[in-house]
């Protein structure tokens, strides 16, 4: 699934799809929906939006594939800007446990249009941050969002961010760490030059130094992804991804 090919990214970030893609309507997560994890305080709810989800985009001759191995293919849209200088996120969750495992569900990003800056996080059993790495991506790169790790994307551009995700179809994600918190253990704000910077959280007991990482030193957990997009690599070898559920 490309923008220019399989869809065309409107200039308000809705997407209109090629004739024969299953495309859902859109979730819209809006500026009153992520007033729990916003640096700033006391603003005031309003109808803004900041992202766009697609969840269960395919191609229609594609879709029994998806079904049977439960997967499901997410296209997400953020809109670029600020919100008291504060760049736009998503709202960030965990991942539940995989039944009868000790490990939560893995998910597996890839950027197809825009940049963007994962947060990936790990939380100690009181809710404290353990570890949280910042990764940057651009257009093509791929991002595994491991086990354990709750996420948060960040749109750090001036332009709109279109981003793809493969995740097991079936379980319900889990908001409460992060909003308990108001948000992930540091927050990307505007800065003095061209770049954002990252300023702690306070709301966490410890203190953990942030990680910078650019998504192409990161290892891949399936060699399968090599040269294709993750929708090409996941319909010609679904048994790659089977790490994922
Ligand atoms: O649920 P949040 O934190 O708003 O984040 C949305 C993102 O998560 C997903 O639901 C997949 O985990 C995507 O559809 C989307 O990119």
């Amino acid at each position: 699934m490309l923008p220019g090919k399989d869809f065309t990214v409107r200039a308000d970030g809705l997407l209109e799809f090629a004739p024969g893609i299953i495309h859902p309507e859109p979730d819209i997560r809006r500026l009153a929906d992520a007033l729990p994890v916003l640096y700033a305080q006391n603003i005031a709810p309003s109808d803004r939006p900041l992202y766009y989800m697609y969840r269960g985009v395919c191609w229609a001759k594609d879709q029994p594939v998806f079904t049977q191995h439960d997967i499901r293919y997410d296209i997400t849209v953020i809109l670029p800007g600020t919100i008291e200088g504060e760049y736009i996120k998503t709202v960030g969750h965990f991942h539940p446990l995989k039944p009868h495992s000790a490990e939560t569900y893995p998910e597996y990003y890839e950027v197809l249009e825009g940049e963007a800056l994962y947060l990936l996080q790990k939380n100690n059993r009181s809710g404290d941050v353990e570890e949280i790495i910042a990764v940057e991506a651009k257009k093509g790169d791929k991002v595994y969002i491991p086990p354990s790790y709750g996420h948060v994307t960040i749109n750090p551009g001036s332009s709109i961010l279109v981003m793809a995700n493969l995740v097991e179809s079936n379980f319900s994600s889990l908001y409460a760490p992060f909003k308990d918190k108001k948000g992930a253990a540091y927050y990307y704000l505007q800065g003095q030059g061209e770049k954002g910077e990252f300023v702690r959280n306070p709301n966490y007991q410890n203190s953990v130094a942030l990680k910078l990482m650019a998504a192409p030193s990161l290892p891949q957990p399936t060699p399968a992804v090599k040269g294709k997009s993750l929708y090409e690599a996941f319909l010609a070898d679904p048994e790659a991804f089977k790490f994922l559920k």
